[in-house]
């Protein structure tokens, strides 16, 4: 039997699609950090996650599904990083205060020509799974532009894959007025791969990787599981 008849049939047990699996290595992540941080009423970055940052922690997170060094940060013009655990490519924003529509299209057009699909996540969310970022990879067909968690209509865009190509579309939406991400993505229609919540509950069974600590109780009660 060929490697490559092996390698076929391991994928098929595997339930790897030969069209839904993006390689490691020609992935990427954005990790949007540059918002007011107005509940938590301090930059929701720098708090302390056991013996870490929030974001050093969800850095950390990703790597176990992204090549460190193909992880950007995308903070505000003026913001102050805590120490990072390596060193990485931080995007700053152009605009002040505009919410995280245009921190995407930035970041995702930076990844134009250098990745297949690039993972977006808030640094505010210390506790994502590893597998469940994976189950988003290979949930991403590849004639789609995004797979993004569903809660029946409701999106959840900051976890979610893209295709660094929909920055074009985005920014369109952008430029027509639209400032909201949820509405942004509706406007490309049947080209979203919709992941239910629900059934991403086999990889992530209480659904932590999408608690945001927005406010000091959140943040309390995600400490909990450190
Ligand atoms: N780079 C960048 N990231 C943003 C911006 N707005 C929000 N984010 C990030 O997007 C994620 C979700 O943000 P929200 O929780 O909705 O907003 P926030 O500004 O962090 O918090 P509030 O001020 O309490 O609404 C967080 O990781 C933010 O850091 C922005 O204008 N620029």
């Amino acid at each position: 039997m060929s490697v490559a008849l092996v390698y076929r049939l391991w994928r098929r047990v595997a339930r790897v699609s030969d069209s839904d699996e993006t390689d490691r290595a020609t992935r990427g992540a954005l990790i949007l950090c540059g918002g007011g941080s107005r509940r938590m009423g301090r930059d929701k970055a720098s708090l302390p996650f056991g013996a870490e940052t929030m974001l050093a922690r969800v850095m950390r997170l990703t790597a176990e599904c992204v090549p460190r060094e193909r992880i950007t940060l995308v903070a505000a013009a003026e913001q102050q990083l805590p120490p990072l655990p390596w060193e990485a490519t931080v995007i700053r924003d152009r605009v002040a205060d505009r919410g995280p529509l245009p921190a995407l299209v930035d970041g995702l057009a930076s990844f134009e020509g250098r990745a297949a699909a690039v993972l977006v996540v808030s640094c505010d969310a210390p506790l994502l799974q590893p597998r469940l970022v994976e189950r988003l990879f290979q949930l991403l067909a590849r004639d789609a532009e995004a797979a993004v968690p569903a809660e029946g209509e409701r999106l959840q865009p900051l976890l979610a894959v893209y295709r660094p190509r929909v920055a074009e579309a985005l920014q369109a939406q952008l430029a027509a007025g639209t400032t909201s991400l949820h509405g942004a993505l509706r406007s490309l229609g049947g080209r979203i791969v919709e992941a239910p919540v629900e059934q991403l509950r086999a990889v992530d069974p209480e659904l932590r990787s999408f608690l945001n600590c927005n406010t000091e109780e959140e943040y309390e009660a995600a400490l909990a599981y450190v």
